[in-house]
């Protein structure tokens, strides 16, 4: 018979299913009592009195987990000197979006090879990410693709959908499932639409198709995620933390009857993909934040242990320790200094 399927499929390779990776490392009763506490508590900051600033902070992508196990550690020490006015949540990003190609983060291609090995990849996801909950820091990623929840969401405090899938059902869908909170970020041309009929999406029952914990395609039935909220991110038109944007943006999500909480992203085009204008950009939402009433929450910042990136793809060997090979970033002396600098500006708020 005539071949109509599969033409264009080289291979399909067996994955362990959901159940046995969670099976192979399994996360311990003190993690899972941290995620819901930590949870809890981004949902206060996000939703109701709690007045604390929620700082999203940490890689574009965790490439080496070496490095990013130093940052944690690190990460987790300042986290507590300000954790009275200031919830620190590591970025811990293992998959990149790319705008056209480019390497696809840790899960996807784990050797940075291009061998693409996802059953190691997904391994080292859970290793890693035990391994920050350990070190008493809450969690955030990037949910990318539909599969991957199932093997990792149960360790994750915070998720974000990206500015090119915020638009997607499919990640909609996703979202209403999922079971911690979640922000959509506005598209990449700038405009608020997609994430506010995302959050209406997201915050719905659904059923789509999805596997279960075994691995077997199935009907998922949920009951949408309450939780759902917008990141601002700047767009092609340029940034959008401004007052006068963070008015609109709130008027608008007032307007579709959702919850006023935003997060501003300080990269992406909010600082014009320039890593060190993250630093302005913080300090005028922190400045909004005590002049007036203001419907920020908080901030996601990108930061490593040096400042910039690097090219990739290069030899492995030739890679620099601790500098980001996604996008660029803050290094950590101006990472802890701002942090500090936050955490002074925010006196105000609880004199
Ligand atoms: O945060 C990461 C990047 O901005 C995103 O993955 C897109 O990257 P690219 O435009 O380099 O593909
Ligand atoms: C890809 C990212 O952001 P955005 O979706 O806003 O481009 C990111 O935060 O890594």
């Amino acid at each position: 018979m005539q071949k109509t399927s599969d033409i264009n499929v080289v291979e399909t390779r067996r994955l362990p299913s959901p159940a046995e990776l969670l099976a192979a490392e399994p996360k311990t009763e003190a993690q899972a009592e941290f995620i819901a506490r930590t949870r809890e508590e981004i949902q206060r900051l996000l939703f109701s009195a709690d007045k604390r600033f929620l700082l999203i902070v940490g890689p574009c992508s965790i490439h080496d987990t070496a490095a990013g196990a130093e940052y944690a550690r690190r990460l987790a020490a300042l986290a507590r000197e300000v954790a009275d006015r200031v919830l620190i949540v590591m970025r811990v990003y293992f998959e990149k979006p790319r705008t056209a190609i480019g390497w696809k983060g840790l899960i996807m291609d784990p050797r940075l090879d291009g061998s693409h090995d996802i059953a190691a990849g997904l391994l080292a996801a859970r290793r890693f990410l035990r391994e920050v909950l350990d070190l008493g820091l809450p969690t955030a990623t990037e949910l990318l693709d539909p599969i991957t929840p199932q093997y990792i969401a149960d360790l994750i405090c915070w998720s974000a959908i990206g500015a090119r899938t915020t638009e997607s059902q499919t990640h909609r869908q996703m979202a209403s499932g999922l079971s911690m909170p979640l922000g959509f970020k506005n598209s990449t041309d700038g405009t608020l639409a997609a994430a506010i009929n995302a959050i209406k999406a997201g915050s719905q029952p659904q059923t789509f198709l999805g596997i279960d914990t075994d691995g077997r395609a199935s009907a998922i039935v949920t009951r949408g995620n309450p939780y759902c909220h917008i990141v601002l991110r700047g767009g092609a038109k340029g940034p959008n933390y401004s007052a006068a944007h963070i008015a609109e943006a709130a008027a608008a999500l007032a307007k579709a009857g959702l919850s006023r909480s935003i997060l501003v992203d300080c990269s992406h085009d909010n600082s014009a993909k320039k890593p060190e204008r993250q630093a302005e950009v913080l300090r005028e939402i922190t400045r909004q934040l005590i002049a007036a009433d203001t419907a920020v929450m908080g901030a996601m910042v990108e930061s490593n242990l040096l400042p910039g990136n690097q090219p990739f793809p290069q030899p492995r060997e030739k890679l620099r320790y601790g500098v980001s090979i996604t996008d660029g970033c803050i290094g950590w002396e101006t990472t802890e200094s701002l942090i500090r600098e936050l955490h002074a500006a925010l006196a105000p708020r609880f004199a």
